[in-house]
């Protein structure tokens, strides 16, 4: 078994009648959290949908844990937390993830197990009982995050989770996000809030359904002289349109 958790190779997308990404190439690490940062429109949920199988692709190949994206022996082996939380309302936080366990197919002690395993690893043990619809955006986040945990997936592809949430909960999740990662579950997680740049284990630059930078942080930092993740992004868009942004490369 080799360290690609995800292999994704020459991708060509076409939405709407235009090329959203046009001959992409990524490996995705096991057992780390990859960020995949760049701004709205940049092709984030577009990539995660060709990762997770459910994105036509007009021609290239992704490979995700050693199986063509979307086949169906990787249904339990890889979750995916889009940007709307997928919570009922008139449910409880427990109810809600008894419900997903049972279409994940779990059963009996199994399920009370999957389901207090999610619930401790979220931090949502206070919460159980309380309907949905009264929880905090950030409690809804975490049930979602839970729902997603539940078949203990080898591959966690998050689509901007923090987003309109407070600090204090964004640093909380992406411990959690860490914490996941060190027990050996691929995480990757867009963003376009750059200051998250730092808690990830790698980093892709994304713009324009293109790959400015694949790269650990420190190495990002060093190779564009830059002291911050944003300011990267800048010298590596103004290099790619003749280097007029930013610091030196
Ligand atoms: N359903 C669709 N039909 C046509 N074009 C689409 C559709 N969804 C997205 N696009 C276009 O594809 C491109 C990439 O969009 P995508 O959603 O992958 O970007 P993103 O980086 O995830 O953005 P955001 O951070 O806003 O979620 C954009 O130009 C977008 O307008």
């Amino acid at each position: 078994m080799g360290v690609a958790a995800v292999e994704v190779a020459e991708l060509r997308v076409a939405r709407g009648g235009r090329v959203v990404l046009d001959g992409l190439d990524l490996t995705v690490r096991r057992g780390a959290v990859t960020g995949l940062l760049g701004p709205s429109g940049s092709g984030k949920t577009t990539l995660m949908r060709a990762i997770l199988g459910v994105q036509v692709v007009a021609s290239g190949r992704v490979t995700v844990l050693g199986e063509a994206a979307g086949s169906p022996s990787l249904r339990s082996r890889v979750a995916y937390v889009t940007q709307a939380p997928s919570v009922y309302d008139d449910l409880t936080v427990e109810e809600n993830l008894r419900y997903f366990a049972r279409v994940l197919g779990l059963r009996g002690s199994k399920r009370t197990e999957a389901v207090d395993a999610a619930v401790e690893r979220v931090e949502l043990g206070d919460e159980r009982g309380r309907l949905a619809r009264n929880l905090s955006g950030g409690e809804r986040s975490r049930v979602s995050l839970a729902t997603a945990l539940l078949g203990d997936p080898e591959l966690l592809v998050l689509d901007e989770p923090t987003v309109g949430l407070d600090p204090v909960l964004r640093a909380s999740l992406w411990t959690l996000f860490g914490a996941l990662a060190a027990d050996g579950v691929t995480l990757l997680v867009s963003s376009h809030v750059m200051d998250e740049a730092e808690r990830c284990d790698r980093l892709v630059l994304m713009r324009d359904g293109q790959i400015l930078a694949d790269d650990r942080l420190p190495d990002l930092l060093a190779r564009t002289g830059t002291s911050s993740a944003e300011h990267a992004f800048l010298s590596l868009v103004g290099g790619a349109e003749g280097g007029a942004e930013g610091g030196a490369r």
